[in-house]
């Protein structure tokens, strides 16, 4: 199974937003992860698809880079962004099950527009609640389950090892899911996220804080081998 490393833009200099996308590229990240707070879903303020918008211009008119924005509704209402994260250029729409009343439609809206779908569960939430619609098991539509190892609102928390359950028991149940791990992900802690399953990994602090960003991409990578 492939592995992602998708460094959390949440951590870099949003003053200079496109310059720091391109460099953690360039650094060897592999997706770009964009942290939307609506201040409601979660206790903080983020950004929204306007930024995204100009971040996607400015990365195809300066650096000639298609990248890929992974985008992680940390939201209320998700329904009502999806028009919006399309036409600014998201790539993956990842919305919080605890965010919608009905998570079939959801998936079927953002796949109607053209992007990849993911949903994320807080650590608070079992995972029996994406089986609990109906007779539709979420998991089973879904290019990605992003299992949160923080509470999610901020960057810089520490790692939650004990949610490394849930990630075993969705790559029990799906071989071929994309798994992505968002939260305290780091040099200390991917192999226990690799070990349990995860192949995608989200880091923020870990990688915009540390001195030598290609340094820790590759060691990153070689630990979750
Ligand atoms: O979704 C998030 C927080 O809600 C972020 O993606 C996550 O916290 C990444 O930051 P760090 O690697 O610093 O923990
Ligand atoms: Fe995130």
């Amino acid at each position: 199974m492939v592995n992602f490393i998708s460094p959390s833009i949440l951590s870099s200099d949003f003053a200079n937003l496109a310059e720091e996308c391109y460099n953690v590229l360039n650094a060897g990240g592999d997706r770009l992860h964009v942290d939307v707070m609506d201040g409601h879903f979660v206790p903080n303020l983020t950004l929204g698809a306007p930024i995204l918008k100009s971040l996607v211009k400015r990365m195809k008119e300066k650096y000639a880079t298609n990248a890929y924005y992974d985008c992680h509704l940390m939201v209320a209402e998700p329904e009502k962004w999806v028009k919006d994260f399309a036409a600014a250029g998201a790539s993956m729409f990842t919305f919080h099950i605890e965010a919608t009343k009905d998570p079939v439609a959801l998936i079927q809206t953002i796949r109607g527009h053209g992007m990849a779908v993911g949903v994320s569960i807080k650590p608070g939430t079992p995972l029996s609640v994406t089986a609990g619609f109906g007779k539709t098991d979420i998991l089973s539509m879904v290019d990605l389950a992003l299992v949160m190892t923080v509470e999610p609102g901020f960057g810089g928390q520490s790692f939650m090892g004990d949610m490394l359950d849930k990630v075993r028991e969705i790559r029990k149940r799906y071989p071929d899911l994309e798994i992505q791990v968002d939260g305290g992900v780091s040099v200390d802690t991917i192999k226990q996220c690799a070990e349990a399953g995860a192949n995608n990994f989200v880091a923020g602090t870990a990688i915009f804080k540390a001195e030598d960003w290609a340094a820790t991409i590759a060691e990153m990578k070689a630990l979750a081998k």
